[in-house]
């Protein structure tokens, strides 16, 4: 996991690195500009384009200064330098990389009148106006510019975060900030970065290493963290010498309906793929055929049998997808409340918690609710932006000692501890009916598996993004019946990758 910070905390990283490692804080910043540089030529390799370095007076305005002056060594010709020097207050390593740039004879122009900022379709901005220092809304000149630089067709790379875009906290409903098609961000992503309102800021963005000390990064207290695929590797264990059918656990899966009896066998089938050693399907009895027929290895659970179950023999439950909403379907949710078992809690059954609200408390600690957008703000009260969803996220995860899976294009998922662990993995191919009951099958399987709730929760978000980002390398679109069927070889890999 890497710790995710706040603006403050990154500062509070600069200042130690400069203490400790040691090194000047103009260093640093050349180290900061030649990552961006390296980051900038891979991605944009036309030395023939004209390009507006735009720079602030603050820390964020000297990286561009040095930027614009590494890019005319890199052989980038038509590079211009306009200053936006609209504050009171300029900062020392800004003031020295423009003397540096001055005395140089660079032959790089630097404009300071608006009027000359002539950008055409095919130039690129760098916007190094504001970075993380932005302390207010943008307004006056600032937002003049920002407005100019939206409006001029050309492509725009930040520097570290958009000028205007604010790392971290709500985002305001309207942006007034610069528009980047690419940002290249420093050491850490911000926070904001994965939250869907960030869209308006942000096309796509890339983080580099400028050599912060990551020890001291990951010793700052930070409830954000970031899933890694180090992280994975080293959680996930491959299957053992010796083992059998019963060292994998075995689920039981509470799903579908006469009209969605597909999501039951999305979800059963995707257990299975995940590698449960034994998996039973509560199903309606219509399904019973579509099981035998589609999925030999599962086995039948007959619903009538529930209530006078035993189900300690079930190392992880799970019900929900597809289920249906209803008086037996609302018993059936009762009756495994009542076994005091963890439970993972999907889709329909999340529904009838929130019509049935006084039921949330009777949920046993440590079980896993996989909401997305919609059926979270049914049952916690609508949200205006996912800033404030994901803190009532992580408020009710610690109120109800539950694991909450806010799912989106970057999931979060938020412990009891109140630990928010952003997931990396996914992407719109994914974007089709039938993936969260994939995603409650793969994560009941890690759970029968023996893993511990977070661990399994963790696996299976970052696996089945994972799994998806694989199939969309070659495909426009990722059903769910190919992720679940491509789980095995991604399981492989890692497994192979590790020995
Ligand atoms: N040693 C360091 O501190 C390093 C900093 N780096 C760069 O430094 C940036 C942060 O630099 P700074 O802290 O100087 O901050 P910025 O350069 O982002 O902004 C500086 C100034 O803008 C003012 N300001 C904030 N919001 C404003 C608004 N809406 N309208 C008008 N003025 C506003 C602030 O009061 C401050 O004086 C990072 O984003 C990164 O690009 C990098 O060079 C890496 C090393
Ligand atoms: N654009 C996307 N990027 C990443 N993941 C996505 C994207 N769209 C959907 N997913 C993933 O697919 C799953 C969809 O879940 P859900 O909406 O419950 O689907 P369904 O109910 O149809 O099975 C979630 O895990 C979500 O994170």
């Amino acid at each position: 996991m890497q710790n995710l910070l706040v603006s403050s905390q990154i500062k509070d990283v600069d200042t130690y690195t400069i203490q400790h490692e040691p090194i000047v804080s103009i260093e640093l910043m050349e180290r900061a500009a030649l990552a961006f540089v390296n980051a900038f030529i891979n991605r944009f390799g036309d030395e023939e384009a004209t390009i507006w370095v735009c720079c602030g007076q603050g820390n964020n305005g000297g990286d561009g200064l040095a930027i614009a002056r590494l890019l005319r060594k890199n052989g980038y010709t038509k590079v211009k330098v306009f200053l936006a020097n609209y504050a009171q207050k300029t900062s020392p390593d800004y003031l020295r990389n423009l003397e540096r740039l001055k005395q140089e004879k660079s032959e790089i122009p630097i404009l300071e009148d608006l009027q000359a900022l002539k950008l055409r379709q095919n130039d690129i901005v760098i916007d190094a106006i504001l970075g993380s220092g932005l302390n207010k809304p943008l307004s006056g000149k600032y937002e003049k510019l920002a407005v100019l630089i939206n409006t001029s067709k050309s492509k725009v790379v930040a520097v570290d975060v958009p000028t205007g875009f604010k790392s971290e906290g709500e985002l305001d409903a309207i942006y007034n900030g610069v528009k980047a098609d690419f940002v290249i961000s420093f050491q850490v992503p911000k926070i904001n970065f994965f939250f869907p309102e960030s869209i308006k800021a942000i096309r796509e963005f890339e983080v580099v290493s400028i050599g912060l000390d990551e020890p001291y990064i990951e010793s700052l207290p930070s409830q954000w963290k970031l899933v890694t695929e180090q992280f994975i590797n080293k959680t996930i264990k491959p299957r053992a010498r010796f083992s059998h059918k019963g060292t994998y656990g075995h689920a039981l899966i509470v799903a579908g309906d006469t009209e969605t009896m597909g999501a039951a066998l999305l979800s059963v089938n995707a257990c299975l793929q995940a590698g449960v050693g034994l998996v039973s399907a509560c199903i309606p009895q219509s399904g019973l055929t579509a099981l035998n027929v589609s999925l030999p290895e599962a086995m039948y659970f007959n619903r009538e049998n529930l209530s006078n179950t035993d189900l300690q023999k079930y190392q992880a439950i799970a019900i929900g997808s597809g289920l249906g909403i209803g008086e037996t379907q609302e018993q059936l949710l009762e009756q495994l409340l009542s076994k005091n078992k963890p439970l993972l809690i999907d889709a329909d059954a999340l529904n009838i918690l929130s019509e049935n609200k006084e039921l949330l408390k009777e949920i046993p600690a440590q079980s896993v609710l996989t909401p997305h957008m919609k059926e979270f703000d049914r049952l916690f009260g609508h949200h205006d932006n996912w800033w404030n969803r994901v803190e009532m996220a992580k408020k009710k995860a610690i109120e109800l000692e539950l694991i909450i899976v806010l799912k989106n294009q970057y999931t979060f998922i938020c412990l009891p501890t109140g630990d928010i662990c952003v997931n990396p993995t996914g992407n719109p191919a994914m974007a089709q009916g039938g993936m969260g009951d994939v995603l409650t099958g793969i994560i009941t399987s890690f759970l029968a598996q023996g893993y511990n709730s977070s661990q399994a929760v963790i696996l299976g978000v970052y696996l089945h993004g994972k799994a998806g980002d694989i199939l969309a390398e070659n495909r426009e679109i990722v059903t769910a019946s190919a992720l679940a069927k491509s789980l095995p070889k991604v399981l492989k890999n890692i497994n192979s990758e590790k020995s």
